[in-house]
């Protein structure tokens, strides 16, 4: 088990809340802001980090996380430079994982790519086009170079298949609380308790939802329920609509759901 990303569980859950995961793209609006950004964040009190790296055809992504990526990309964003950044970042940081599609790592070679995540201090990495059933190498190369694999779950997947990820994969499990795309939603979907009590019946990984988690009263409900809450889009959206001070926006936002992913002493 990745030991810098279990203690953020742990911390989390000892100081009476769910953990909480923002997620920013690499990139958008420019990668010299990241620093800023995850600074911001941090000291808003993010447990865990998720940086996406931009890819030109993002099959999951709903179209705000889909437009940030075009941006980073028109902005000249490569992911040799992603590297480099983040390797300066990570002493000041809370646990870092990288959200990426399968190609841009084959592109580069999974041994490669993961070498240059050790080598940086990234702790782990989703990748949301990967089947699990396709994955072994890729569980191979990550295990042998102490980054975690982070498995995802949704809705639709069988007990079996919970069973393999729980076992197999590290970190924590991504659970998918719709089926879809990414992006910000009015309401929850009614399936998260059950998906998070089917996932957690079937191993020892700690559990965090994402996609449509979008205010901080959607991240308190989910922090009743998950031992983490992960919210993308609707953070991508507040730098958008505030290009001038995207930093103070990130702090700003981040601080709310942080306050809202307290659980009540009795529950905890
Ligand atoms: O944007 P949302 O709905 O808040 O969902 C989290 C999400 O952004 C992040 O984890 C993510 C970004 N791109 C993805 C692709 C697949 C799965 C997950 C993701």
């Amino acid at each position: 088990m990745n030991q810098r990303i279990q203690e953020a569980f742990v911390r989390a859950r000892a100081e009476g809340r769910a953990a909480l995961i923002p997620y920013l793209t690499a990139g958008y609006p420019r990668l010299d802001l990241l620093p800023d950004l995850v600074q911001a964040v941090s000291e808003a009190g993010a447990d865990i980090i998720e940086i996406g790296i931009p890819f030109s055809d993002p099959l999951a992504d709903g179209p705000v996380l889909q437009q940030a990526a075009t941006i980073a990309l028109a902005n000249g964003t490569k992911i040799k430079d992603i590297f480099s950044v983040v390797a300066q970042l990570v002493p000041k940081a809370p646990p870092l994982v990288f959200l990426t599609y399968i190609n841009p790592v084959f592109h580069m070679g999974m041994e490669v790519f993961v070498t240059h995540m050790r080598e940086a201090g990234v702790e782990g990495v989703i990748i949301p086009d990967l089947p699990w059933a396709e994955a072994e190498e890729m569980r191979t190369v990550t295990r042998s170079q102490g980054v975690a694999l982070i498995p995802l779950a949704a809705p639709t997947s069988t007990d079996r298949h919970l069973k393999a990820i729980q076992h197999e994969g590290d970190g924590f499990v991504y659970g998918v609380s719709l089926t879809g795309v990414t992006g910000v939603r009015d309401t929850l979907d009614a399936g998260v308790g059950e998906l998070v009590r089917r996932i957690k019946a079937a191993g020892p990984l700690p559990v965090a939802m994402g996609f449509g988690i979008s205010t901080p009263e959607q991240a308190h409900t989910v922090a009743q329920i998950a031992d983490g809450v992960i919210v993308g889009s609707a953070l991508v959206k507040h730098l958008q609509t505030h290009p001038d001070m995207a930093v103070q926006a990130a702090y700003e936002f981040v601080r709310d759901l942080r306050n809202a992913v307290k659980i009540p002493i009795s529950k905890a």
